[in-house]
Parts: C-alpha cells; sequence; structure tokens
C-alpha cells in the first residue's frame, strides 16, 4: 500500500495554502522526488509528511493508516547540513542509529561511511567540507531501522560530479526498507515518480 497523499493541502495559514490538493501513491520499494523552485513549498510539503507541521486540508497515510501512528519509523533529512562539529562520523551515525533503537558496531558504521565516500571516519565533523558532511548524514539513513524516509534536498552541497552515482548507492539501500520522499530543484535519475511542484500552486 506504501504511502499516500489524500486532497492534501499543506502551509502555515489555513486561508493561504502553499500546495494544494496533492494526491498520489508512493509504493514501498519506490522513490518520489518533489521539484520546483526556491519557495514552491518543498520544505513545508515535506514537513508536513514527516509529521512535524499539520495538513491544512487532506491526509497522508502509510499502510492505510494515518502517518502519525508511524512517527518512529520516519527518518527525516533536513535541508540545512547541521552536524556537531566535535564528534566524529562514526560517532554521529552510531547515534542517529541509536535513536531508532539500532546498535549499530564500529565495522557497521564504517562500511557506510565507505559507501557514501567519507574518507575520514575519525575526524571531527566541524573538519569536513560541508559536502562531506551531507554524505555523513546521508550514511546514517543507511544505518537506521526506518521505513519512511523523507529526505529534503538529500544531493545539496554535493558536488555535481558524484551527485547521481552517491542518489543511486542510497536509493538502492532505502528503497529496501519502505519508501523514499525526497526534494529537489530539479528532476533526478533513479526515481519512480518526478512530480513537479508546479501542479499543486494555487
Ligand atoms: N514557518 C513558516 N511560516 C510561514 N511561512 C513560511 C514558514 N516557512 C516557510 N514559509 C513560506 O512558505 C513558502 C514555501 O517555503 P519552503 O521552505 O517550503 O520552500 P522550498 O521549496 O523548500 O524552498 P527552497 O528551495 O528555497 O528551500 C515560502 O513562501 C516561505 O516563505
Amino acid at each position: 500500500m506504501g504511502l499516500e497523499l489524500k486532497e492534501l493541502s499543506v502551509g502555515y495559514d489555513r486561508n493561504l495554502p502553499i500546495l494544494q490538493d496533492i494526491g498520489l501513491r508512493i509504493e514501498k520499494g519506490e522513490a518520489a522526488n518533489f521539484y520546483g523552485y526556491n519557495g514552491i513549498g518543498k520544505t513545508t510539503l515535506l514537513k508536513t509528511v514527516a509529521t512535524f507541521i499539520r495538513p491544512l486540508k487532506g491526509q497522508i497515510l502509510y499502510e492505510g493508516k494515518p502517518i502519525t501512528n508511524f512517527r518512529r519509523r520516519i527518518f527525516f533529512l533536513p535541508e540545512t547540513v547541521d552536524v556537531p562539529s566535535r564528534v566524529t562520523p562514526i560517532e554521529y551515525v552510531r547515534a542517529v542509529a541509536s535513536l531508532y533503537g539500532t546498535r549499530v558496531d564500529e565495522n557497521r558504521a564504517l562500511k557506510a561511511l565507505k559507501t557514501v565516500g567519507v574518507a575520514t571516519p575519525r575526524v571531527p565533523l566541524g573538519k569536513l567540507s560541508q559536502g562531506m558532511k551531507r554524505r555523513v548524514q546521508l550514511s546514517a539513513s543507511l544505518l537506521v531501522e526506518a521505513e519512511i524516509f523523507v529526505l529534503d534536498d538529500p544531493l545539496v552541497a554535493v558536488d555535481e560530479e558524484s551527485k547521481h552515482e552517491l542518489l543511486q548507492t542510497i536509493l538502492e539501500s532505502l528503497k529496501e526498507k519502505g519508501v523514499v520522499i525526497m526534494s529537489s530543484r530539479e528532476k533526478l535519475p533513479y526515481c519512480e515518480l518526478n512530480v513537479d511542484l508546479k501542479e499543486f500552486r494555487r
């Protein structure tokens, strides 16, 4: 059954929805990319799916039940590349995994970091580049026991040269666990659905 958005309107003011009447279904094993220009409402939509903001109208269902029943199964990657500066990548991904009740040993953490191209797993995050910090955030998604992956602009700060390969690697693994819903400024490969948010503007 997957994730269903039914007549969904999102925004901050009931009288001024930012996006409205979104209706679509993302099956388990699939990824959907919502794309559009700055300010169109990508973050607002994703935060609503991740249950941080209440829908103005409509429903969000997972496996036929309200998404709010699955809060512990949602992994949310914010748009901002914000990580604590003093912890190392290994410590960071292990700590994130533990929030989902998963104990990850050092070897597994190292493997996940290597998969996304982090070559300095023991250097404090404050000393890494933005793109490397983003990769560390993404590698945590590979380790958590979640089912609904909400990724706000996952490739922000990642270089053009490797971004599609990185996306392929991440999506391959996340789709096996459930559904992926993400945002970007452009259409992306490896996504079953690419949704132009202009369709849902008022
Ligand atoms: N907390 C808030 N309260 C009221 N309005 C907000 C709030 N956050 C964002 N907005 C407005 O909602 C609209 C959509 O913003 P949003 O951040 O969802 O866009 P976006 O597509 O993610 O943009 P970007 O590509 O720049 O990240 C904008 O007009 C923005 O000013």
